[in-house]
């Protein structure tokens, strides 16, 4: 299945009716004027769980930048929920989690705090209502975050503050997770545990855009699989995506150091 051939419903009914989220068509783009990525083309609807994979340098990560509208492509177009993405505005619909070595640069603040600026789009930074608390508890208790409320996130486990960094993504409410690389640096027993609540959260509605190196999590828990090397040599649902050769041919097609690729 491609996302080409994905969309367009197959009967009238609304239920049939896919929403798309991000939509890249034929972008291009270079930091120089070497294009980083070619001829992408890729739609991801509302429910889905995505995962884009590919060695390093691929272009995974400009990719994200390019569908989140924080990089605008040489050709071609890309849309966020509808609009040019690099005019999109309404970041409360995004929750964004970063690599665990950007997050440890967070100011040592209280989980809770953290959780709470999650509502800032929707408070415009004035006081949280007592249904804005209730909003922020739910958070923490959806990603089994409630007994470290109160806890600095500096002192928090990496597993356990991606966790927080979710909940903030869930107390704003927000339609579309990214997640760059979240389970790097975070101890073997939490990866498990934090795949699952992805999957519980995409279950409840919640659209999952993940970004991972480590391709057992991949194939265990994303429905669908875009694999990047410059260009989109695979995308469709896992199962196909193993049964496949794209693996090899992506990851064999770039030269690495020894140990380089994952
Ligand atoms: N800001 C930048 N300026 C110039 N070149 C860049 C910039 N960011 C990335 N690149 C280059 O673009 C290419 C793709 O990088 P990108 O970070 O998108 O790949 P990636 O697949 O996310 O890599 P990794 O798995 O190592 O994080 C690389 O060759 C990288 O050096």
């Amino acid at each position: 299945m491609s996302a080409d051939s994905d969309a367009e419903p197959t009967s009238g009914s609304p239920s049939s009716v896919r929403t798309p989220l991000i939509e890249i068509d034929n972008v291009d783009f270079g930091y120089t004027a070497t294009p980083v990525v070619r001829d992408i083309s890729l739609r991801i609807d509302a429910g889905e769980y995505v995962a884009v994979v590919g060695p390093n340098g691929s272009g995974k990560s400009t990719l994200m930048e390019l569908m989140l509208g924080l990089l605008e492509p040489d050709q071609g177009t890309a849309q966020l929920f509808g609009e040019p993405a690099h005019k999109f505005d309404d970041g409360s619909r995004i929750g964004y989690v970063a690599q665990h070595a950007s997050a440890s640069k967070e100011m040592p603040i209280t989980v809770r705090e953290v959780v709470k600026m999650g509502r800032f789009p929707h408070v415009g930074f004035g006081r949280l209502s007592d249904s804005d608390w209730d909003i922020v508890d739910r958070a923490l208790d959806t990603v089994g975050m409630s007994a470290f409320a109160d806890r600095r996130v500096t002192q928090l486990s990496g597993g356990q503050r991606q966790r927080a960094f979710i909940a903030r993504a869930l107390a704003g409410e927000a339609d579309l997770l990214v997640l760059d690389e979240p389970t790097v640096g975070v101890d073997a027993e939490s990866v498990e545990a934090f795949y699952k609540l992805l999957e519980s959260l995409n279950d409840e509605g919640i659209t999952i855009l993940l970004i991972e190196h480590d391709l057992a999590a991949v194939t265990d828990h994303a429905d669908r699989v875009v694999c990047l090397n410059g260009e989109v040599y695979f995308d469709g649902p896992t199962e196909e995506f193993v049964d496949s050769d794209a693996l090899a041919r992506t990851f064999g097609a770039v030269t690495t150091t020894p140990g380089d690729a994952t």
